[in-house]
This record gives C-alpha cells, sequence and structure tokens, in this order.
C-alpha cells in the first residue's frame, strides 16, 4: 500500500521503517499539511505531527476520504469536530493516544483495576508520566486516557494536571520530563497501610509505530467508512 507520512520526525522515521518491512511503499514524508493532490496518490496517511497540525491534517484526509489513522497528541479539544467531519466526508479514521500493543494491555489492566478498587475507598489514585524532553504536550495523551478510564470506574469526577491542590474527588497526574524517554506511565493505589502500583515502560519507539502501521493497514481494508478504535484493530487480529 502507499502511505504518506503527515510528519516526518521521530516517529515518522520509525513508522518508515517498519512500513517498508511489511512491504509498504511510502510516497509522501510531509513536514506539512499535504495537498490534495499529494493525498489523491496514496491508500493511506498517518499522522504523528504537532498538536497545532493535527485536525488541519486530518481534514485534509477526510475531505479527500484517505483513510487516517492519528497518534499525534495534544489537540483532544477538536476531537469531537473531527469526529464529525470524518461522518459528513464518510471517511475513515483512528486516533489512538497510544499504538502500541503493550499499552493496549495496559489499558485493560488499568480498567481493571480501577474496578476492583472502587469499593475501596482508604486508597487514593496518582499517575505519574515521564517522557523525552522535546515532548510539547502535558500531560501525555496516554496519561489522559489512563485517568478518564479510572474515571468511568471510580468516583474521581476530573483529572487535573499539575497535580497541586487535588480536591478529594480529583485524579493528580504528575509530568515529568527526562532526556531520551520514551514513554513511562505509572499508576499508584495509595492507603496508609500499604500501596499497589501498575507501570508501563516503553523500551523504544518501535510499539507505537508498528501499532500505527496495523491501523492503517486495518483502516484501508475495512469497506465501511466510520470512526474507529485501536480496540476494533487488536479484536479483529486477536481472532
Ligand atoms: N499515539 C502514539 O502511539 C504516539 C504518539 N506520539 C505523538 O506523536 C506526535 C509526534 O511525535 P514525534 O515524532 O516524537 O515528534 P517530532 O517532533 O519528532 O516530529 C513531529 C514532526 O511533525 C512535523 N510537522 C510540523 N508541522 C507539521 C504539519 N503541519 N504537518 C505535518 N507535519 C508537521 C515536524 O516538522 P518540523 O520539525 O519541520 O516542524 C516534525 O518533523 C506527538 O504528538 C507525540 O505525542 C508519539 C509516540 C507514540
Ligand atoms: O510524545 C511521545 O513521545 C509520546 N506520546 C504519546 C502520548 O502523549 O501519550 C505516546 C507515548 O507515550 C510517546
Amino acid at each position: 500500500m502507499k502511505i504518506a507520512l503527515l510528519g516526518y520526525g521521530k516517529m515518522g522515521k520509525t513508522i518508515e521503517k517498519i512500513a517498508l518491512n511489511r512491504g509498504h511503499k511510502i510516497s509522501l514524508k510531509a513536514n506539512q499539511t499535504p495537498t490534495s493532490e499529494e493525498l489523491n496518490a496514496v491508500d493511506a496517511a498517518i499522522d504523528f505531527s504537532v498538536p497545532h497540525a493535527a485536525f488541519q491534517n486530518l481534514s485534509a484526509c477526510f475531505k479527500n476520504q484517505i483513510p487516517v489513522a492519528c497518534g499525534t497528541t495534544g489537540w483532544l479539544n477538536q476531537y469531537q469536530e473531527a469526529v464529525e467531519l470524518c461522518k459528513q466526508h464518510k471517511a475513515k479514521f483512528i486516533y489512538a493516544s497510544n499504538f502500541s500493543l503493550g499499552v493496549n494491555l495496559f489499558f485493560e489492566l488499568n480498567e481493571t483495576l480501577a474496578k476492583m478498587m472502587r469499593k475501596f475507598e482508604a486508597y487514593q489514585v496518582g499517575m505519574k508520566e515521564i517522557h523525552h524532553t522535546q515532548k510539547l504536550d502535558a500531560p501525555s495523551g496516554t496519561a489522559i486516557s489512563l485517568a478518564e478510564q479510572i474515571i468511568e470506574n471510580s468516583n474521581y469526577s476530573n483529572w487535573k494536571h499539575p497535580a497541586k491542590n487535588l480536591a478529594k474527588n480529583e485524579l493528580g497526574i504528575e509530568a515529568e520530563r527526562i532526556e531520551d524517554v520514551k514513554g513511562t506511565h505509572t499508576i499508584t493505589y495509595t492507603s496508609e497501610i500499604d500501596s499497589i502500583e501498575i507501570t508501563h515502560k516503553a523500551n523504544s519507539r518501535e510499539g507505537f509505530a508498528l501499532g500505527a502501521v496495523l491501523a492503517a493497514e486495518w483502516l484501508a481494508n475495512k469497506k465501511e467508512p466510520g470512526v474507529y478504535q485501536m480496540k476494533d484493530v487488536l479484536n479483529t487480529l486477536k481472532s
């Protein structure tokens, strides 16, 4: 399949390597919003760009009916608008705050743990993410997804970053930036007696990149237009 890489930075370059190994062709490497002419020459697009560009890039894909997998974080205030636009143009779209298999397993673990802990009010939940110093957004998209899962399955009502002056029902997210850290997320349940902690640590960017390529392949093969989730892709691969 012919792929457009929207964003040819750290992730774009890792995705290129994985996509070529899977027999795809990279027809476009763009560090700016693509033109319709450029998009019409590809089968699918993968957007790992910057927060201020993601919505514009997605709009260009929807208008040209190019299936698009988007991993860019930090633009979610426009997510609903993107969903509407995708439906309006009968396009195909997946956004995932994290495309790696490991983090998607971690999402399942997080949800199960939150359900288990719901009735034990002695435990306070805390979250911390660590990423490299070039990251533009905080907290990470993955931390937001994890926090939303906990909120849905507990008595917490909202998340807060930075994690200061928290009300009882606020889930604090701490973010630390350390050179070259690929992405670490930790959730801690703390009582006076003990702590329970789960951590996912990415050792490289390859897991994110493989997941994004699998999502783009899945979208390109999907007949029905729509807004999909990484869960849909992984469920198909499991069956
Ligand atoms: N969902 C997931 O699994 C993951 C998500 N991410 C997210 O992906 C995004 C990219 O991460 P990363 O590759 O590390 O970041 P980089 O900064 O390394 O790369 C971003 C690239 O986007 C380019 N860019 C700038 N403006 C546009 C535009 N209008 N259209 C297309 N490209 C543009 C930049 O070009 P220039 O330098 O010329 O400005 C740069 O090459 C981030 O939001 C990050 O949080 C990262 C890893 C995993
Ligand atoms: O910017 C990154 O590098 C990453 N961003 C994503 C996020 O914001 O959650 C995913 C991963 O943690 C790496």
